[in-house]
C-alpha cells in the first residue's frame, strides 16, 4: 500500500520529521515554504513561482476536492515537494478527475503527510525559510540534515531558465466559467483589441485567460527575449510575469525591461513586479518567511481601499532603494512591505509603468483586485 510507505522530512536546523509518502518515490531538496490558503493546492501546486520550493500547506485536510484538470496554473505540479497534516482519502467534487495522491504520484512528486504541519510553520515563522530534504529512499536524520544543510537553497540562482518556454508562443484561452467574476458562462476570447506581448518567466495560466478574455492578443516570449526582439513585435502593452526564485540574477531581463520603460504600457506581476523595479534601479531582499496565501490584506495609497489578495514570494522591493523615478502605490498591512510601484514620470502618460507584488488574477484567491487588469487595458487603449 503506498499509504504505508514512511517518508522524512529534514531541516537545516536538525529538525526531522516522520510522516508517511502520499507522493512518488525519491528525494528532494528546496527551501520549505508555508502556504495559509485554505483551498487551492492544485493551483499551488501548479504555480511555476514554486519551482525550487517544498510547499506546506498549513490547512490540515488537503485533497478533499480532488484534481481538476480545468484548475491548472500550468501544465504539470511545479512544486519540488509537497507537505500535508492529512492527505483527504475522498474527494468528493463532480469535477474532479483524480484523486490527489495519485495525481503527485502521477507526475512523480515527493510528498509526505502525518507530519506535525503546524510545528513545522512555527519552526519557519520564527526562524525563517530554511532549506529541506524530503526522502521516501533516506530514513536516516543525521544523513538528510546535512544533505539539507548542503542544498543549494534559492539566493543567486535563476531558477525562470527552467521554467520559461523556449519558443514564443500564443495564447487565445478566456477564463473558464468556474473563474469568471459574475459565475456566468464562459467568457467569449476576442482578438480585436490590443496586442499584448507578455514574458513568461513561468506564468500563472489565469493571467493570460484574464488578457484574452480582456479581448487581448496575447504573444507568450520566452525570458531570455531582448527589448529589441519584443518592440519588433509592435506590442501595444508589454506584460512581466510572474515567476520563481530570487530576481537580481536576472539581470537580462531586467535589463531588457530598462529599454522598454517609456516606450510601451507596462503591467508586471510578483516576480515582474520586482523586475520592473530593479530595471528602475531599486533593490531587492529575501524575506525571513515570504507571503503566501490567500487572504492577505493590501492598501492602495490612492483611495486608501484595502484589498484582500493572493500572494505567493519569497522576495520584496527594498523600501529605502526606491529611487525618484519609483513610487510607491500598494502596501501590505501585515508587515508594511510594499505591495505595488509605479513610474512616477509616466504616471498619466501614454506609457504609464506599473507592477504588483500580490496576484490580481487570483487562482486561487479572491477578486478584489481585478481592475489593475482594466487599468493596464485603458493603457493599451
Ligand atoms: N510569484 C512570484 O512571482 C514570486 C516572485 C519571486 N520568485 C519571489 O519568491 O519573491
Amino acid at each position: 500500500m503506498p499509504e504505508s510507505t514512511p517518508a522524512k522530512l529534514a531541516l537545516e536546523d536538525g529538525t526531522v520529521f516522520t510522516g508517511l509518502s502520499i507522493g512518488a518515490e525519491g528525494e528532494v531538496a528546496g527551501e520549505v515554504c508555508f502556504n495559509t490558503s485554505m483551498t487551492g493546492y492544485q493551483e499551488v501546486l501548479t504555480d511555476p513561482s514554486y519551482t525550487g520550493q517544498i510547499v506546506t500547506m498549513t490547512y490540515p485536510q488537503i485533497g478533499n476536492y480532488g484534481i481538476s484538470s480545468e484548475d491548472t496554473e500550468s501544465a504539470t505540479p511545479k512544486v519540488t515537494g509537497f507537505v500535508v497534516r492529512e492527505n483527504s482519502r475522498i474527494a468528493s467534487n463532480f469535477r474532479s478527475e483524480i484523486k490527489l495522491d495519485n495525481y503527485l504520484r502521477r507526475h512523480g512528486v515527493v510528498a509526505i503527510e502525518a507530519i506535525d504541519t503546524r510545528a513545522l510553520v512555527r519552526r519557519l515563522r520564527s526562524s525563517g525559510a530554511m532549506r529541506g530534504v524530503l526522502s521516501t529512499r533516506d530514513l536516516d536524520d543525521e544523513s538528510l540534515i546535512a544533505k539539507a544543510r548542503a542544498s543549494a537553497g534559492l539566493v543567486g540562482r535563476d531558477l525562470v531558465s527552467e521554467v520559461t518556454p523556449a519558443e514564443r508562443g500564443t495564447w487565445s484561452e478566456p477564463l473558464s466559467c468556474w473563474t469568471r467574476l459574475d459565475g456566468s458562462g464562459s467568457q467569449p476570447a476576442g482578438s480585436a483589441g490590443p496586442h499584448v506581448v507578455a514574458y513568461d518567466y513561468g506564468m500563472k495560466w489565469n493571467i493570460p485567460r484574464h488578457l484574452a478574455g480582456n479581448g487581448c492578443r496575447v504573444t507568450l516570449v520566452p525570458g531570455q527575449t531582448t527589448a529589441d526582439e519584443v518592440l519588433a513585435l509592435e506590442p501595444d502593452g508589454v506584460f512581466l510575469s510572474n515567476g520563481p526564485g530570487d530576481p537580481e540574477p536576472l539581470v537580462y531581463a531586467s535589463q531588457a525591461i530598462a529599454q522598454l520603460v517609456g516606450k510601451k504600457p507596462i503591467f508586471g506581476i510578483c516576480l515582474g513586479h520586482q523586475l520592473l523595479s530593479l530595471a528602475c534601479g531599486a533593490k531587492t531582499f529575501k524575506l525571513k518567511f515570504g507571503h503566501r496565501g490567500s487572504n492577505h490584506p493590501v492598501q492602495d495609497l490612492a483611495t486608501g481601499k484595502v484589498e484582500i489578495t493572493s500572494q505567493n514570494h519569497g522576495f520584496a522591493v527594498e523600501a529605502d532603494s526606491l529611487p525618484s523615478d519609483l513610487e510607491v502605490t500598494h502596501v501590505s498591512l501585515n508587515d508594511g512591505t510594499i505591495e505595488g510601484v509605479q513610474h512616477r514620470g509616466l504616471a498619466g502618460t501614454a506609457t504609464p509603468a506599473f507592477s504588483v507584488q500580490y496576484h490580481p488574477e487570483a487562482s486561487a484567491g479572491p477578486h478584489d483586485s481585478h481592475y489593475l487588469f482594466d487599468r493596464f487595458m485603458a493603457a493599451m487603449r
